[in-house]
């Protein structure tokens, strides 16, 4: 397929360099207006343009990237050359149907909300649209699937899972850096604590995703009657720690939602 990604920086990139290591086959073109940084991206196969309307018209999936400020300046620029095409959002809060307003009803407007590990093939990116474009939504869900994973959800989740999957990605990086800080603390230069802590987290991911059970069930068999484990997690929920991160994330979905 031919992916035209328009917006190359955190996400945009992320998403170029993942669909070019983990899905293959796709022609990807990334548009900003300062190339100068993104310019590297070419030795992976990626088309870099400063003009958002290069090989647009051949584009299977056009995918925004851009903040939601510059969703009408990119959208006047690129609508008077295309007709027909799906157009897939990554702008946090811009709704399918205010998306369908702009680009008219010859185009198919469908939300996705992927995170930057989509760079690795490791993104949980969630995706919404109108029953109307479900057929044209399956190589957007196939697309994202070579990222990672890709639910499909109700719209009306869409900003809990931009909270929850994109802006999780900086909560779980936060949680790492405290974790390496207090490996410093008790002994361990910093590039040995951050190595085992993002270890150590990502094996209990990977616990989680195969056991497919509750988060508790594995806690137990790490927490040693008396032992050091249970003493530590006792210390951190009497400082906050669960309840601290649940008020982040619904301060993080209040800020979406204005
Ligand atoms: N970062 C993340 O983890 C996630 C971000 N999002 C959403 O994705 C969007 C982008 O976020 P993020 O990547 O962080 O933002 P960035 O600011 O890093 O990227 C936006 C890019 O858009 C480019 N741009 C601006 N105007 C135009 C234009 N007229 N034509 C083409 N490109 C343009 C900018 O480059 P230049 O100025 O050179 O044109 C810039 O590189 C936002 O809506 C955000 O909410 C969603 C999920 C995760
Ligand atoms: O912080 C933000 O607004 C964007 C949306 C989710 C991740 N980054």
């Amino acid at each position: 397929m031919k992916i035209h990604i328009i917006g190359g920086g955190n996400l945009g990139v992320a998403i170029a360099k993942g669909l070019s290591k983990f899905s293959q086959g796709n022609q990807i073109t990334i548009t900003r207006r300062n190339t100068s940084s993104i310019l590297y991206l070419e030795e992976l196969g990626v088309t870099v343009s400063a003009d958002n309307k290069h090989v647009i018209q051949y584009a299977d999936i056009i995918i925004l990237t851009i903040k939601p400020y510059q969703v009408d300046t990119v959208l006047a620029e690129i609508l008077p050359v295309i007709s027909n095409k799906v157009i897939a959002s990554a702008v946090s809060g811009l709704s399918i149907e205010n998306l369908q307003n702009k680009i008219g009803a010859g185009n198919s407007a469908i939300r996705i909300m992927p995170n930057i590990a989509s760079q690795f093939g490791a993104s949980a990116t969630c995706i919404a649209f109108h029953e109307k474009d479900k057929e044209k939504a399956q190589n957007v869900v196939a697309l994202f699937q070579d990222l990672g994973t890709a639910p499909i959800i109700d719209e009306k989740l869409m900003d809990a899972a931009t909270v929850l999957a994109a802006s999780g990605t900086a909560f779980a990086l936060r949680y790492i850096r405290a974790s390496m800080q207090a490996g410093i603390e008790i002994g361990f230069d910093w590039q040995t604590a951050l190595a085992i802590s993002a270890q150590t987290v990502k094996g209990a991911a990977e616990m989680i995703m195969e056991e497919q059970i509750h988060p508790e069930q594995l806690i137990d068999r790490v927490t040693t009657p008396q032992g050091c484990t249970i003493a530590g997690l006792n210390e951190m929920e009497m400082h906050g720690f669960s309840s601290s991160l649940i008020r982040g994330i619904k301060t993080s979905l209040k800020q979406i939602k204005g």
